[in-house]
């Protein structure tokens, strides 16, 4: 793990490295993942057969196979422990009851010369989530893509995750019923990208696919933008921390490695003008790892994606997080709230010592598929509006179309367009 400090010479450059480090390697995923996409394209379930094969690490009999069955998922949730399935339900109703909140409406203006002026929100008609399963199982990232999708009024949804050695986490299923998903199919990576942009003998063509996954799905998804609508890019998971000598380094290393242990290509960042805090958040950092199950994994990630930088100040803390825009930060300080208006670039912002990322993974209610790769300086977190989309309504009367249609006449005159220019004159007074 990497200790910069900002005072000294080459810290311009070891930054500009970390940054770097942190965004996607395009060139030498892009082509592999093209590949894939070709031969989604071509060859439609066999490659998605093949690629399974090869990546999934099991034999698909028949087209069938592909699909999870409804009835497994209503097993799986049947099945579960009380209190996990109280769990499910109570991560359920607060993400779903945030997601609520940011329908937006369908809407009409009356002006007085009787035009009216609106929006017509539709949702799409077929909607694709992808749900990570790579690495680990992820029941969370099913609700947080489902539930808005169900919000917004999405009819058809299609999931796609992978099922290493044809087996899925009961969690995942049990979360499927309860959010009354009724096709799925056990494909992973580029390949279910791809299937869902283009559709195959089994797998139905999407009007937007949704969800996170490692650097091939992130990339893929990247590439059939155009073809189909996306979220966001939604990579290998980051989070960025921001801290005064009043934070705990015990709780900030396990909160940096909390984001590591996801992916290799994971990455954790502290920044504080602490250097005590900065020197013993490393020191614990190394010891929590001895601890972690997924031991191997965050080693990699901190060591290749880990790094503290000792500032100055706090300000050129927050100017340093606002050009890594990561996907989530914790800001631990005293007054987090005085930091507010100064962070611009972040996926989500965790306030204060008693918010650990993790409560916003599964529980607190806001999405937990989040731009990475810097990407959060123009994408939003997953919300309801990605599986919406608004139509414009216009509805001149007489008296409106006269009051403002000699302005559009002269206007469309002016590029040279008659028919434009003529088919509002027609309509006006003598
Ligand atoms: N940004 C977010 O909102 C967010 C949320 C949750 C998880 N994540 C991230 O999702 C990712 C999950 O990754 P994962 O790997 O566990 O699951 P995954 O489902 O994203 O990827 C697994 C699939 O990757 C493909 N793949 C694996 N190796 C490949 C190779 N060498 N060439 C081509 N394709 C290959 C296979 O098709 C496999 O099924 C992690 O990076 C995690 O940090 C991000
Ligand atoms: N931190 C991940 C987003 O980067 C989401 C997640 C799901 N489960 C645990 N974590
Ligand atoms: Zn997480």
């Amino acid at each position: 793990m990497l200790l910069l400090k900002t005072n000294e010479e080459n810290f311009k450059a070891q930054f500009d490295e970390l940054l770097r480090r942190g965004h996607m390697d395009m060139e030498n995923v892009s082509k592999i993942v093209l590949t894939i996409i070709a031969e989604i394209k071509e060859q439609g379930n066999g490659a998605v057969k093949a690629h399974i094969e090869k990546f999934d690490k099991w034999y698909v009999e028949n087209d069938e196979a592909l699909e999870v069955k409804t009835a497994d998922m209503k097993q799986a949730y049947d099945a579960l422990d009380v209190k996990l399935r109280e769990a499910l339900e109570l991560a359920y109703q607060r993400i779903y009851t945030y997601h609520e909140k940011m329908m937006p409406k369908s809407w009409l203006d009356f002006e007085d010369n009787g035009t009216v002026l609106g929006q017509k929100v539709t949702p799409v008609d077929r909607a694709g989530l992808y749900i990570p399963g790579g690495k680990a199982a992820y029941p969370s990232s099913l609700l947080m893509n489902a539930i808005p999708a169900l919000v917004a009024g999405v009819k058809e949804i299609v999931v796609c995750t992978p099922a290493p050695n044809n087996e899925l986490n009961p969690l995942l299923l049990a979360a499927m019923h309860l959010c009354g998903i009724k096709k799925a199919y056990k494909v992973g990576g580029a390949s279910a990208i791809a299937a869902m942009a283009y559709g195959t003998q089994s797998i139905p063509k999407v009007d937007v696919i949704t969800g996170p996954g490692n650097i091939f799905v992130a990339t893929a998804k990247k590439l059939v933008f155009g073809e189909v609508n996306i979220d966001m890019i939604a990579g290998p998971s980051e989070i960025g921390v921001l801290a005064d000598e009043s934070a705990n380094p015990h709780h900030l290393a396990i909160d940096l490695l909390s984001q590591a242990e996801h992916d290799e290509m994971a990455s954790s960042i502290l920044i504080t003008p602490s250097l005590e805090i900065a020197e013993k958040t490393k020191t614990e950092v190394y010891a929590w790892l001895e601890t972690l199950e997924r031991k191997a994994i965050a080693e990699v990630s901190i060591k290749e994606r880990g790094a503290i930088i000792v500032t100055s100040s706090m300000d050129e803390a927050v100017d340093l997080m606002n050009q890594i825009a990561p996907e989530h930060l914790e800001v631990v300080t005293s007054h987090p709230f005085d930091l507010l208006p100064k962070i611009r670039h972040a996926g989500a912002i965790f306030m204060g010592a008693y918010t650990p990322e993790p409560m916003g993974d599964y529980i607190a209610g806001p999405n937990h598929t989040l731009p990475t790769g810097g990407t959060a300086k123009f994408y939003s977190p997953l919300g309801v509006e990605n599986f919406l989309k608004r139509s414009s309504i216009i509805s001149m009367s007489k008296q409106g179309i006269e009051e403002i249609g000699e302005a559009c006449a002269l206007l469309a005159h002016t590029e040279g367009l008659g028919a434009h220019e003529a088919s509002v004159r027609v309509r006006l007074k003598k």
